[in-house]
């Protein structure tokens, strides 16, 4: 058996010898497809979906589902069963412990699953990776108290912890301070519908990744779930009221992930040239979408048509200066692309990426700086300032878009290693061939 450590493996990162002329399919939607599983468990018949995502994350929330007795099985386009099918078809059954949950490093297995779990008819565990045990859980696990389910936990607001399931809860009204993440409310409205009185679910505080909570709401509602929802004073949703009710089950098609296409079309404005993200939406609820008018600003021609999306640059980069608290897991990406600018950029409203996969502010300054840029944390983002730039093996710290950062970076700056490149499979399992044959269609050098 091998003793060596991922850390002492580094994936050579293929710096780009021409402009690249790229067509790129993306694998289906990580949040689309976590929520559409959990739904699928809750409806009232079976659910095929088409084309989901297969990476760590979505297979961590199938394991979680087929644990609380739910049949989840692989079959081809038309829903017949076939180990190596594309699809995903999910039977529901009633939902019963004992069950144990590992929760990986998935935010959306922590933060949706308990709210399941409380469902159902027995007693869940739930545990992750090490990183995954300081990842903020606090005031879901409170609010999951506030509607009347046991849960048992260390007291840190965190994994591990246990959630005893009675088989049902009466619902109502609750308040959840989702300032740490936006999953805190998502994971509770999904299984809203199944609350004997609905929910009455108010925000209190500032909440990252809106869009993302819309998301939820816009997929309960496609499911025929009666979802109204309020603004509050600062002008951004506060308060959902989801009527009980069935969840409808069929065909549901699961777009491609516009956040993995993110390192991809950012490489069309490093390499210049020119990569298309087939089947992209011309209207979706995903935050990755913002990156048409990011891109832009940045200096890229974008084209959206029946193609998909093109992202066409010309080798130089424009610095930027933008607020991406509603589209925090763009920030790796944007930061590549701020260290290869032009000029000085700041990236302001993202405090909470200090509780991703990794603390994301300090993973990206530190790596920045490793590379020879000039990066500093600030209060609530980061400052880039462009350096003389070299190669360095850079550390991942068990994050997907950290290991994407380097690749946008390594594609103009040779040296560039990516420790653990293997981490992209929470996401997106293929992506070294995936970068690998992009970057093959501009020259070999
Ligand atoms: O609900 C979701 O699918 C997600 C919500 C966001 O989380 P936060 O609100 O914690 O940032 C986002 O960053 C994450 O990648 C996916
Ligand atoms: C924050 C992310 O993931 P998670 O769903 O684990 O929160 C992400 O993918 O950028």
């Amino acid at each position: 058996m091998s003793t060596q450590t991922t850390s002492e493996l580094a994936w050579p990162a293929p710096v780009a010898a021409g402009p690249l002329d790229a067509v790129v399919p993306v694998p289906g939607s990580k949040s689309l497809t976590n929520r559409y599983l959990l739904l699928a468990a809750l409806a009232a018949e079976p659910t095929q979906l088409r084309r989901p995502l297969h990476s760590r994350d979505s297979a961590l929330m199938v394991e979680a589902l087929r644990a609380l007795g739910v049949r989840v099985e692989h079959v081809d386009a038309d829903g017949r069963p076939d180990a190596d099918g594309a699809d995903l078809l999910i039977d529901p059954a009633p939902l019963r412990g004992p069950a144990e949950v590992d929760c990986g490093l998935a935010g959306t297995v922590m933060r949706f699953v308990p709210p399941l779990a409380a469902l159902a008819d027995g007693t869940v565990t739930f545990d992750g990776d090490p990183r995954a045990r300081q990842r903020p859980m606090g005031s879901l696990i409170e609010a999951l108290r506030d509607l009347g389910a046991q849960v048992d936990d260390d007291g840190r607001g965190a994994l591990p912890f246990t959630v005893h399931g009675t088989g049902g809860l009466p619902g109502g009204v609750v308040e959840v301070d989702a300032s740490a993440s936006s999953q805190f409310v998502s994971g509770l409205l999904l299984i809203a519908p199944h609350l004997e009185q609905g929910l009455d679910l108010r925000r209190v505080g500032p909440m990252p990744s809106q869009p993302h909570a819309a998301m939820t709401v816009e997929v309960l509602r496609e499911r025929g779930v009666v979802v109204d929802v309020e603004v509050g004073d600062d002008g951004e949703p506060a308060r959902w009221q989801v009527h009980p009710g069935p969840v409808a089950g069929g065909l549901v098609a699961v777009e491609p992930d516009l956040s993995n296409a993110g390192p991809f079309l950012a490489a069309a404005l490093v390499a210049g040239g020119r990569v298309r993200v087939p089947g992209w939406p011309t209207r979706t609820s995903q935050a990755g979408d913002r990156l048409r008018e990011l891109l832009v600003r940045m200096g890229a021609s974008v084209e959206l048509g029946p193609a998909g999306l093109t992202v066409a640059g010309t080798g130089a980069i424009d610095p930027l200066d933008v607020d991406l608290h509603d589209a925090g897991e763009l920030t790796p990406t944007i930061a590549a692309l701020c260290t290869l600018a032009d000029g000085p950029s700041r990236l302001r409203g993202v405090a909470h990426l200090r509780g991703h996969e990794t603390d994301r502010l300090a993973a990206l300054a530190t790596e920045i700086n490793r590379l020879g840029g000039h990066a500093r944390e600030t209060e609530d983002g980061l400052e880039i300032e462009p350096g003389r730039l070299h190669g360095a093996r850079v550390e991942t710290y068990h994050d997907h878009r950290m290991a994407t950062f380097a690749a946008v970076v390594g594609l103009r700056v040779a040296g560039t290693e990516v420790v653990d490149v293997e981490t992209t499979a929470k996401t997106l399992p293929d992506f070294t061939r995936m970068w690998t044959d992009m970057v093959a269609t501009g020259g070999r050098g």
